[in-house]
């Protein structure tokens, strides 16, 4: 079962991004997160500096929106050529309208779980989206700790992935570490962000490297 190591910017240092994405060029994915200071109460970035980031990227961008009204700013950053646009179930009034509309313009799409947010009404939407993100903390900040109350929902989630037969793309986000890796991986994960366990350590190649080994060594064939 491939597994995916998409390291999160929002950890890297801020006035040096071009290099901070040189240091992650051995992941998978990088994980770009948007927030709006409405949805969650923090404000990172949007599109002009998406774009330009995209230019300088050795990997293809994961874009997680933490934003209210998805529908409005989602499809630009497919047009603008993320490989997926993540956007969350709350902030949306139609997901699988925005998930079709996301893949229309080539990129694949996300749906994001708060973790107070029930995954039942999901299960049988599963076949309009390439994946699906647990966020294991609470979003708007990183260098918090993973939630283990979140793993029962995705347990929930890879059984339904698993009798589908779809290849939908479980992903956590959140305090993800060394440890709480392998957590996440035996609930059922295959895509793992993960912020401030890579930009805080002394090498980050090194880092995503024990990730990748703990992911490999846990994950499970859906
Ligand atoms: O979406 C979010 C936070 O809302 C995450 O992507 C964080 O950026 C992950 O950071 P760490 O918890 O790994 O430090
Ligand atoms: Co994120």
């Amino acid at each position: 079962m491939p597994t995916r190591i998409n390291p999160s910017i929002l950890a890297a240092d801020f006035a040096n991004l071009e290099r901070e994405l040189g240091r992650i060029a051995s992941a998978d994915l990088v994980h770009v997160d948007i927030m709006d200071n409405h949805f969650v109460p923090n404000l990172t970035f949007g599109p002009p500096v998406v774009e330009r980031l995209l230019q300088v990227s050795p990997l293809p961008f994961d874009v997680h929106l933490m934003i209210e009204n998805p529908e409005r700013w989602a499809p630009g950053y497919a047009e603008a050529g993320a490989f997926s646009v993540t956007f969350h179930a709350e902030a949306s009034p139609d997901p699988v309208a925005l998930a079709r509309r996301l893949r229309s313009i080539g990129a694949r799409a996300g749906i994001a779980l708060k973790p107070g947010t029930d995954v039942e009404p999901y299960l049988e939407l599963l076949a309009e989206f390439d994946q699906v993100l647990v966020m294991t903390v609470e979003p708007g900040f990183g260098g918090q700790s993973f939630m283990a109350s979140t793993m029962p929902k995705l347990s929930r989630l890879a059984e339904a992935v698993r009798s589908s037969g779809l290849d939908v793309w479980l992903q956590v986000d959140g305090g993800i570490t060394e440890e709480t890796i392998v957590i996440a991986a035996e609930a059922g994960a295959n895509t793992f962000v993960a912020g401030s366990s890579v930009f805080n350590a002394a090498d980050p190649a090194e880092q995503i490297a024990r990730l990748r080994a703990a992911a490999d060594e846990h994950t499970h064939a859906h």
